[in-house]
């Protein structure tokens, strides 16, 4: 299965960012890169914008959240619908800091029901937090959250992003002993044939050792996905 390298840019960027595609490409051509997908995922605004330059440059543009109705009264939000119509072609679904905003797995499901119905790939992600951890709860955590979030549509595929929340801009990364155990968990509820990402303080120096477990598919990167050269570095260590 190809690797996904996916930057989310969370609220990061300003209009001269719209060009970060085409430096990624004079970093790590996509001729060099081909046995990867290399996603960006910006502030919406700069969708696009950015689409264009990026797909010229093999590099896949995609969104933060995604309303789950296509239309209506919904001051702020931004349907799959006018998302799929920039040319995007992947939108994250249930990250941590949205879900600590009250979003729930039903709301997660039904978003990602959404992008799906407008050809997006959903990147839904699902993790536990410390606590939960340290109480051994962390497979049953992510085991629900799976189980409410996943989206119930035949024959579409989406992505599963797993992000310990403790490991998110903290600098602490899962150890990939750690990792492997979550992801051959969730591998056992997803199938064979569905990517699932590592996320949380994915840096050049440990992605290799990330990549490394059998079932990681690719990462969700923060921090690290803000610096071309950077997330170039990270790139290269899924190659
Ligand atoms: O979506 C990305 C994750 O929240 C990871 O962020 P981070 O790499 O800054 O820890």
């Amino acid at each position: 299965m190809k690797m996904l390298i996916a930057a989310n840019w969370k609220m990061h960027g300003a209009m001269d960012w719209i060009k970060k595609p085409v430096h990624f490409d004079t970093v790590l051509p996509a001729k060099d890169r081909k046995a990867i997908d290399v996603l960006i995922c910006p502030p919406a605004l700069y969708l696009a914008a950015m689409v264009e330059p990026a797909m010229d440059n093999n590099v896949f543009i995609g969104a933060q959240d995604c309303h789950a109705a296509d239309e209506g009264a919904h001051t702020g939000d931004i349907s799959a619908k006018q998302i799929a119509e920039t040319g995007a072609r992947y939108v994250i679904n249930g990250h941590s800091e949205r879900r600590a905003n009250g979003e729930t797995d039903a709301n997660v499901k039904a978003k990602a029901e959404a992008a799906l119905r407008h050809a997006l790939t959903p990147i839904i992600c699902v993790g536990e937090t410390l606590d939960q951890r340290e109480s051994g709860e962390a497979q049953a955590v992510v085991a629900k959250q799976l189980s409410g979030s996943l989206p119930e549509v035949e024959g579409k595929s989406f992505v599963v992003a797993y992000e310990p929340v403790w490991a998110i801009g903290t600098g602490k990364t899962a150890t990939p002993s750690d990792i492997a155990d979550m992801h051959n968990f969730i591998r056992t509820i997803v199938g064979p044939d569905t990517r699932i990402l590592y996320g949380g303080s994915v840096k050049p120096a440990n992605a290799a050792a990330i990549f490394a477990v059998e079932t990681v598919n690719g990462a969700l990167i923060g921090g690290a996905g803000l610096d071309m050269y950077s997330l170039a570095d990270i790139a290269q260590a899924a190659l």
